[in-house]
């Protein structure tokens, strides 16, 4: 325990909001004005922010972007992204604008259909039961389906029954995959609900003990394939084509670079997930887990050149996204996420997000095979650093110039700078 003070608060749950705030600026020793701080909760009703999740003392912004110019599928759409780096959203904006030819980015998402495990172990005769399990699908699907009746009606629900023996360090096991469509949720609580509900007639048929009954986050039944032709003329001609590729090569050969390449698509994929409150944990999973299926990390994308020299990419990646259920339905500003997006169903969500992360990926690579990452992302950079510094008006630019010419963009000079030229500017109003 240090200086009389500990985390064990029995039942801080069961405080009030007020009260858990006033307890841990207590503990940390918050000023009024930083308490004051935490209880703004800007645009989430703090009653919603309560519910969401447990122990809320306070409520967190981030900034609400968006990327304009996507044109996906032959129809324009303005990119709601919150995220705390700079440049994302310009560089997506950016990709956009020369990703607008023959219709634009195409992208296709497979049907809404996740993975739910059941773990059966104890068994002798793993490979016997594994028959036993197929024999049963029906009843499997039947037994899942009574489990979610809206789902069912609304034409999803348990489609198949897939079954796997798996060598693990305690042994053989049998794992029973129930593949369930989830229409337009992103499906983790549906998909769990029916997996717990066929347990006991897994235990039944197999002579086995349940143990996992979860959702996998490796939905590789629910992919999106996005791609997109990029003209020569429009990026600076058949040299940076080759650039571009001799780009993804480095990532598709090394996996140092390979995660660096991801987390660039995820860059995209990332902030428009949480600008419409979905589940980007689920998300990275899934994008990893696939990126290492074939037993080595890999790109999840592939740039190449055509036959007359333009740059043709490709994006596929899992993508388990809803517009109902969730945080989506719950959070206001989600809603209006969905709503400046215009996406109609999960499926459309999901190819928007396979695009952006396309986009992303490309507007990355193309800075870094050509003039590299700084001058674009830290020029965006020196100009948050420039206003934290207090900068405002033209002093702004000033800054931002002075930092990217002499190369040294940190938030120390930026002050330093910031106290020079005011006092110069006092200085000159005398
Ligand atoms: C930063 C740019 C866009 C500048 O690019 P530029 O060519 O200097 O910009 P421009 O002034 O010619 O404008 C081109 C377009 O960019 C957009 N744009 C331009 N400026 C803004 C702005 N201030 N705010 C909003 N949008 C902006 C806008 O759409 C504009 O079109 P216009 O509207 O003029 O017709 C470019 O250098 C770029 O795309 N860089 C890539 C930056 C990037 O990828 N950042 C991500 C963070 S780095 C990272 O985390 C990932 C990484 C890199 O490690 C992944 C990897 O390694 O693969
Ligand atoms: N590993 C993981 O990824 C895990 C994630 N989670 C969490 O699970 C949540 C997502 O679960 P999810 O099942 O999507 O959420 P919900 O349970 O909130 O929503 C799904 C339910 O909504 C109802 N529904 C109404 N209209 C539709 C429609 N058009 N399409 C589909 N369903 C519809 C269905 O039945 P009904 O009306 O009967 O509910 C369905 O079961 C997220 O919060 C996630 O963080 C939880 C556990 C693990």
């Amino acid at each position: 325990m240090s200086e009389g003070k500990t985390s064990r608060i029995p039942e801080f749950y069961k405080k009030s909001l007020e009260e858990r705030l006033r307890i841990v600026a207590e503990f940390a020793g918050l000023t009024e004005e930083e308490a004051k701080l935490l209880r703004n909760f800007g645009n989430l009703d703090p009653k919603i922010a309560d519910s969401m999740i447990e122990n809320v003392i306070g409520a967190m912004s981030y900034p609400f972007a968006v990327a304009v110019n996507f044109l996906i599928n032959g129809k324009d759409y303005i990119v709601p992204m919150v995220i705390e780096e700079a440049s994302v959203v310009a560089a997506a904006s950016n990709a956009a604008r020369v990703m607008r030819r023959d219709g634009g980015i195409k992208s296709i998402a497979t049907g809404p259909v996740m993975i739910g495990q059941i773990q059966v172990i104890g068994l002798k005769d793993p490979w016997y039961k594994r028959m036993l399990v197929l024999e049963h699908k029906d009843e499997i699907i039947q037994r899942a389906n009574e489990a979610d009746p809206v789902l069912v009606k609304l034409g999803g629900g348990a489609k198949d029954v897939e079954a796997r023996v798996v060598e693990g360090p305690t042994g053989p096991m049998l794992i029973v995959h129930l593949i369930v469509d989830v229409r337009d949720a992103m499906g983790a609580n549906a998909v769990n609900t029916m997996a717990e509900r066929v347990a006991p007639l897994i235990e039944r048929i197999t002579g086995g003990r349940v143990l996992l009954r979860i959702i996998s986050n490796l939905a590789d039944k629910r992919l999106v394939r996005s791609y997109v032709k990029v003209y020569k003329d429009d990026i600076g001609g058949e040299e940076v084509v080759d650039a571009i590729v001799n780009a993804w090569a480095f990532a598709a050969a090394d996996p140092y670079r390979a995660a660096t390449h991801n987390k660039g698509i995820m860059n995209g994929v990332i902030a428009v997930a949480l600008a419409t409150a979905q589940d980007h944990r689920a998300i990275e999973a899934g994008a990893h887990a696939y990126a290492a299926r074939n037993g080595r990390y890999e790109p999840l994308s592939r740039w190449e050149k055509d036959a007359d020299g333009n740059l043709v990419g490709s994006l596929e990646m899992p993508m388990a996204v809803g517009i109902i259920g969730g945080a989506t339905k719950v959070h206001p500003v989600a809603r209006i996420a969905l709503k400046i997006l215009g996406v109609k169903t999960a499926i459309e969500l999901a190819e928007v997000m396979g695009a952006v992360g396309l986009a992303q990926n490309f507007a990355a690579l193309r800075a870094l095979a050509t003039e590299g990452i700084q001058r674009g992302h830290m020029r965006l950079h020196a100009r948050n650093l420039a206003i934290m510094a207090g900068a405002t008006g033209d002093l702004i630019d000033k800054v931002v110039e002075i930092m990217v010419s002499e190369g040294k963009i940190n938030f120390a000079y930026a002050q330093e700078l910031v106290a020079k030229l005011s006092k110069e500017g006092e200085a000159d109003k005398k």
